[in-house]
């Protein structure tokens, strides 16, 4: 009994070293983001003014609305507990837990041109390899061969299968390859890549629809996650995009890369907040293991420990 409490206590304390951990990558990683809010409160505290935390807000580039709509009600002097409170109900919409229970579990790539889709696949796929899952990556951008020999070569690197065609040939049918592959060769992940594309051009997004309509032809209820990549660096510019693309396809989760090289944080609340959406992950950097799970927990209380003192 006693040495089973002692093993619950030791495991307790590795979890907390975990998040402590964790919550250090994050500072790290958003450091541009934090030193912005600092700018605002240069000094920690017990408790901040309403204006502070409303101009460090805008500063780390979260919309007006979002704010109005966090701070409604609050006091003239807030405590964390109090903001705490208020900012992670921002992401209310937390990730579905349990999805990984299909196999092969098919996620499909979307995203705009240059938003880091190529670079996060290769995050993600080693993630799962960490994780001692298989995987194999469906080179469906066949609409530039720079993105095909890309995807490739980040496929070898890290020791990956890939399945691939020639530029200009049809991406579902890449799909449709990859996903059957999956399922002859026992593979746990399908990710698939999509063409960088806008939300005005139609023809790539009727492309769109059709690969997806292709994946469910492969596997009934694939893809089981259409993510869309959004540039961190764009701020809440990115949001209108992200939208559109909800609209088209529907989009199950985000994830935000380059937040490393930006002040606009922030931006993460609107994201969350207006899409509706989870953020699954968030890129902080160029290298395969650049690529962290999101918390809002882990988020929120980073950002507060800049500004507060800690209770
Ligand atoms: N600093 C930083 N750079 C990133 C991150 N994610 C991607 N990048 C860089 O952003 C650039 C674009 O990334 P790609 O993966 O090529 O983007 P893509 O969306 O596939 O773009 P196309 O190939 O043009 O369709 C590359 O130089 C990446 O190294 C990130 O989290 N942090």
């Amino acid at each position: 009994m006693f040495s089973f409490l002692k093993k619950d206590k030791n495991e307790e304390n590795k979890t907390l070293e975990t998040q402590e951990e964790s919550k250090n990558f994050l500072s790290k990683a958003l450091s541009k983001t934090f030193s912005s809010i600092k700018n605002v409160v240069p000094q920690k505290k017990e408790k901040i003014s309403f204006d502070e935390i409303e101009e460090l807000l805008i500063e780390s580039d979260v919309e007006y609305e979002i704010i109005e709509k966090a701070m409604n009600g609050l006091p003239d002097m807030i405590t964390r507990k109090q903001l705490r409170h208020r900012l992670v109900m921002l992401f209310e919409h937390a990730p579905e837990v349990n999805l990984q229970n299909t196999k092969p579990f098919v996620r499909l790539i979307i995203g705009v041109n240059g938003a880091g889709k190529t670079t996060t696949i290769a995050k993600l796929a080693n993630n799962l390899k960490r994780n001692g899952q298989s995987v194999i990556l469906g080179a469906g951008d066949t609409f530039r061969a720079a993105a095909i020999e890309q995807l490739s070569t980040w496929a070898e690197k890290l020791n990956i299968p890939i399945i691939k065609t020639k530029q200009g040939h049809d991406a579902s049918a890449v799909a449709f390859d990859t996903i059957s592959a999956a399922i002859s060769r026992n593979i746990d992940n399908v990710i698939i890549d999509t063409a960088g594309r806008l939300q005005t051009q139609t023809n790539l997004n009727n492309e769109l629809k059709k690969i997806v309509k292709v994946c469910s032809k492969a596997l009934p209820d694939a893809p089981h996650q259409k993510l869309m990549i959004l540039d961190g660096t764009q701020g809440n510019s990115a949001i209108a995009q992200a939208k559109a693309f909800n609209e088209i396809v529907g989009i199950d989760g985000i994830i935000v890369t380059k937040l490393d090289g930006t002040a606009k944080g922030g931006a993460l609340f609107s994201i969350s907040n207006q899409l509706e959406l989870p953020i699954f992950y968030i890129g902080i950097g160029e290298k395969e293991n650049d690529l962290i799970e999101f918390s809002p927990d882990n988020f929120v209380d980073s950002l507060l420990d800049e500004i507060y003192i800690k209770e």
